[in-house]
């Protein structure tokens, strides 16, 4: 049968990016999706802006809920300071197959732990599977109509302290509409809008930062 788009992402890393190099196995994936084929990574552009706010947070503990293909893991991975750990949640096999293979090609596989499952499941369980007490940093960029709830949970779990940073993808295309009405007029949070494009289009998108006041 066919292979899968991220099968042929995969292929195209293995084929033309240097291993252990997390940058060019960033810029062979953007090459691809803008030359061969689209696919939904948070692309070079917003890349940019998600790489600024992880070096002004540089986070002890980093959360990102929807691994894809990892393109993002290993952009912000790639970034941490010695010592911290990204937990990324997947619930879709045959990308998590994918992400943990690209993961492993950029050589990071030791700052990253892909966890196979749903958000609505895990988030409650952070505690007890990491012993991770609050997130410094949340980047989400999962299904857009669970980035409210999940937000939510995040906060009834207390895993969210002064401080704590959520950047969310997409919040005008595909857009969060609700997401976006509750951390910009929530008292508990200070919310500011990157204006970017989709990622490899001329279409306007853009990613949220959003500051838990506690
Ligand atoms: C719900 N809990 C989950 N737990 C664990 N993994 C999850 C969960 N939910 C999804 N996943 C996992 O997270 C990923 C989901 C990414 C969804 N992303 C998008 O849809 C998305 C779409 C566009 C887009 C824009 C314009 C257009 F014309 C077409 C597409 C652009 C973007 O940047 C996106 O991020 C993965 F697929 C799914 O298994
Ligand atoms: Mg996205």
């Amino acid at each position: 049968t066919r292979s899968t788009r991220p099968q042929r992402l995969l292929r195209a890393v293995q084929k033309k990016a240097i291993k252990g190099d997390p940058q060019s196995v960033i810029s062979t994936i953007d090459y691809f999706c803008r030359h061969s084929e689209w696919a939904m990574n948070v692309g070079d552009e917003k890349g940019a802006i998600l790489d600024s706010v992880v070096c002004e947070v540089s986070p002890s503990t980093a959360l990102e809920l929807g691994t894809y293909c990892g393109y993002s893991t290993v952009r912000i991975a790639r970034l941490l300071p010695p010592g911290t750990k990204l937990i990324t949640l997947e619930f879709n096999p045959d990308y998590a197959a994918v992400a943990r293979q690209i993961i492993e090609y950029s050589g990071l596989q030791d700052k990253i732990c892909l966890v196979e499952g749903a958000s609505g499941d895990l988030i409650p369980k952070m505690q007890e599977l990491f012993g991770i007490k609050t997130f410094d940093f949340v980047f989400l960029d999962h299904w857009k109509d669970r980035y409210l709830p999940d937000t939510k949970l995040l906060e009834e779990c207390q895993l969210l302290r002064k401080g704590s940073i959520l950047l969310a993808d997409n919040v005008i295309c595909p857009g969060t509409p609700d997401y976006l009405e509750y951390v910009r007029n929530s008292p508990r949070y200070e919310s500011k809008y990157f204006k970017s494009h989709l990622e490899y289009t001329k279409v306007e998108d853009g990613l949220e930062k959003s500051v838990f006041l506690g």
